[in-house]
């Protein structure tokens, strides 16, 4: 179990002061909202939790350290043993099967919850019978879907979601919410960048920037 606990965090691209002095806490178990203004910096937030940016000032604690101070070393270790994401370029492996892309996420040492089994995954959301297939033949809506697979395979403590019902159908979105609400309920500790009311609904708090 991993609280998130981000404190006086800033972030500046040269002179721009994209949001100063943030502080909130992401306790295992809960599912945040994270909204603002276009151009607020949601995405540039995840992005500092997920160690893809450096914060200009302030701390982000992931089960007492200070994740924002690690090398290079913790830093992956971070990502591959405790992060989960969910974001809009999906990051999956386009020249392999669906099932090699949700053996990834289960490598060595990680330190998720148990996890679904790659079928019971797939299944869930409802790939089952593609495993083979590559990736790059598959639609937009069905990659994101094996990305939600992944992080149901990882189960992994600190999930990040950028705007994850943006580009899906209604059903597909619902079925991305309530994944996610199951990581939460498994112990996982959510944060989800949206613009979407019901997402922010589906949620069980809200934090504004911009
Ligand atoms: N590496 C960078 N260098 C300079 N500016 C950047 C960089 N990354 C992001 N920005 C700027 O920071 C601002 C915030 O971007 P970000 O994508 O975090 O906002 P957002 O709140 O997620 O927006 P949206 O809701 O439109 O997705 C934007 O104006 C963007 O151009």
């Amino acid at each position: 179990m991993s609280s998130v606990v981000v404190e006086g965090v800033t972030k500046s691209f040269g002179s721009r002061v994209l949001f100063a002095d943030r502080s909130f806490v992401v306790e295992p178990g809960q599912m945040t909202a994270l909204t603002g203004p276009s151009g607020s910096g949601k995405s540039t937030l995840l992005n500092c939790v997920g160690l893809l940016e450096k914060v200009s000032a302030g701390s982000i604690t992931v089960d007492g350290r200070d994740i924002t101070r690690l090398r290079p070393a913790g830093a992956r270790r971070f990502r591959r043993d405790t992060l989960g994401y969910l974001f809009q370029n999906y990051a999956l492996v386009e020249n392999a099967s669906v099932r090699a892309n949700l053996q990834i996420a289960r490598a060595p040492g990680h330190r998720g919850g148990p996890g679904l089994g790659l079928d019971e995954a797939l299944k869930r959301v409802g790939l089952d019978g593609m495993e083979q297939v590559p990736v790059y033949q598959l639609s937009g809506g069905e990659q994101q879907r094996v990305a939600l697979a992944r992080l149901l395979v990882k189960a992994p403590t600190v999930v990040l979601a950028d705007e994850p019902t943006g580009a899906l159908d209604q059903v597909n979105a619902d079925m991305v919410l309530d994944a996610l609400r199951d990581l939460a309920a498994g112990g996982a500790a959510v944060l989800v960048a949206t613009h979407s009311r019901h997402v922010v609904d589906a949620c069980s708090d809200e934090v504004r920037i911009g």
